[in-house]
């Protein structure tokens, strides 16, 4: 297909949808039969300036200003219902895009409205207080208050999903936003734009600057109209995005990797920690921030629960995404497939032992996608760059272990603290390890839920703030105290007054 055959997307900023202002595009990839099917803009300078006009105009807007935050909330629902409306649509556009099971995409789209709806009904009910100060002669409140313009940047792996957890809470707090998708997956969030332009919020409210994140991401993240930088994605990133923030005096919150541990003691429900442990590694071919990467798995029971894992993970169907029996598609990416080669190789050359995959699938079906099998790797020690680094693919280790305090001490031994899975039917022990283990989600006997209402982030290099559940919107908002002297009384203007 030529250039001129292809879909082009367009820009949405300030209300109106228009290209980039020097008429440069980037193609977007199918990973499975690797073929460009859209062009998405790329963005420049003039581009992202306009955008955060066009926000900080709206914010300042009579319109916006009156907006109460239940008129905020009414249209927040509004919101979502169109995109009730369009999940499927949007999904097919996500799987075209990364690669990940049209399943999953699905099922990540159908929840998105859930978030919106709870921030909707949260708008209204962020309250002040009133503080009972010593000096009885003055009312002291508190006022909570939009930031202003918030920057999103998201990446490529969940692209609306994660940029939901960013705009409902953002929007309910009163702030507007200028965001920008991942140059991998732009065109669900430029699909979105659409269906936000319908819903009737006030010009400027959400825009879309697309383009490459060294270029337009790094605009974003500093420029000084942002009051907030709001990130997903790779440590790396994560820490020059907080930079270019932090010297503005923008807020930040950081939603960064992974290399969560997997911990199965004996007297688990074995069949349910299997499930579980291949969830963790193998769904979303790995390509998900709470990976379950490393597994650590008490010693007496080790040999048979790798054996059934191995067997299992032969089993994967790998294949088309957009298909209900495929298990696992490919990356996302070449780089990323890549990425995973190279770790694989580090990880042999440290001595591993690759017990299952640790190589692309030779299947003639699979030659035009970018798979890797899916791999689990024994003979590991927890010091090993393939158990201290993100791969961020289908690469599990093995590690076996003795007692809980020998794995709470390995679990714990890595920069980073996104989530960990505990599988036990001790009640007293879940417990301890769940106050044991230093990340921001622990799953008993489950992995990988999340819910609208509950917090999610990370420990340590995993992220700062919270993302989800009522937390999520102070983050989004700044306290002001009010202070009210109620006395008649002159006071000596040379004593401070307590
Ligand atoms: N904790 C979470 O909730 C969560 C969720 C999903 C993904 N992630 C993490 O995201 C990473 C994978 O995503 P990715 O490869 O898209 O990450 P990435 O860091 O390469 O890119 C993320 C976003 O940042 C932009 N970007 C790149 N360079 C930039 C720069 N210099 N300045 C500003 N923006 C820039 C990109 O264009 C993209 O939009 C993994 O590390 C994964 O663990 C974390
Ligand atoms: C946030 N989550 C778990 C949906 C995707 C993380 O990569």
């Amino acid at each position: 297909m030529g250039q001129a055959d292809l879909k082009r997307y367009q820009m949405y900023i300030g209300g109106e949808f228009v290209d980039a202002t020097d008429q440069s595009y980037i193609e977007t990839i199918n990973p499975y039969t690797g073929e460009t099917w859209a062009l998405i803009p790329q963005g420049n300078e003039t581009d992202v300036d306009q955008a955060f006009s066009a926000a900080r105009k709206c914010y300042e807007s009579p319109e916006w200003r009156s907006l109460t935050p239940t008129k905020r909330g009414k249209l927040l629902r509004k919101l979502a219902v169109t995109i009730e409306q369009n999940a499927e649509y949007l999904a097919k556009i996500e799987t075209q895009d990364n690669g990940k099971l049209f399943k999953e995409m699905y099922t990540q789209l159908k929840s998105i409205p859930a978030w919106f709806e709870y921030f909707a009904g949260l708008a209204d009910k962020v309250e002040g207080t009133v503080i009972p100060l010593d000096r009885q002669s003055v009312l002291n409140y508190t006022l909570r208050e939009p930031l202003g313009v918030v920057a999103c940047i998201t990446p490529w792996n969940s692209p609306l999903l994660l940029a939901t957890w960013k705009l409902a809470p953002a929007i309910a707090a009163g702030n507007t936003v200028v965001l920008k998708p991942s140059e991998y997956t732009s065109a669900s969030t430029l699909e979105f734009a659409k269906i936000f332009d319908e819903v009737g919020f006030p010009k400027g409210t959400l825009n879309v600057v697309t383009g490459y994140g060294h270029t337009v991401g790094d605009l974003l993240s500093k420029h000084p109209l942002a009051n907030k930088v709001a990130f997903t994605g790779g440590g790396e990133t994560g820490r020059k995005v907080a930079m270019n923030a932090v010297s503005h005096f923008a807020k930040v919150s950081l939603e960064l990797g992974g290399k969560s541990p997997n911990i199965v003691f004996a007297d688990a429900d074995l069949v349910a920690a299997e499930s579980g442990v291949i969830a963790g590694i193998f769904a979303a071919s790995g390509q998900t921030c709470v990976a379950g990467s490393r597994l650590f798995v008490e010693r007496s029971i080790a040999d048979e629960f790798i054996h059934k894992l191995v067997n299992r993970a032969k089993e994967i169907k790998l294949g088309d995404p957009t298909l209900p029996d495929t298990q696992m598609g490919p990356a996302a990416t070449a780089a990323q497939l890549r990425k995973i080669e190279e770790y694989v190789d580090i990880a042999r050359s440290e001595g591993a032992r690759v017990r299952v995959g640790g190589e692309r699938p030779t299947d003639p079906e699979l030659s035009k996608g970018l798979f890797y099998k899916p791999t689990i790797l024994t003979d590991v020690h927890n010091s090993m760059r393939i158990c201290q680094e993100e791969v961020f693919g289908p690469v599990l280790s093995v590690i076996p272990f003795d007692s809980e305090e020998e794995v709470i001490k390995m679990a714990n031994d890595t920069q980073y603290g996104l989530g960990a899975g505990i599988w036990t039917n001790n009640l007293k022990r879940a417990h301890r390890m769940a106050r044991s283990i230093e990340s921001g989600i622990v799953w008993v006997n489950t992995y990988r839920a999340t819910a609208f209402n509950s917090p999610f982030g990370g420990y340590k290099s995993s992220g700062i703030g919270r993302e989800s559940g009522l937390e999520a919107i102070y983050d989004f908002m700044q306290t002001k105290s009010v202070w009210i002297e109620l006395s008649d009384e002159i006071s000596d203007p040379f004593s401070i007054r307590t």
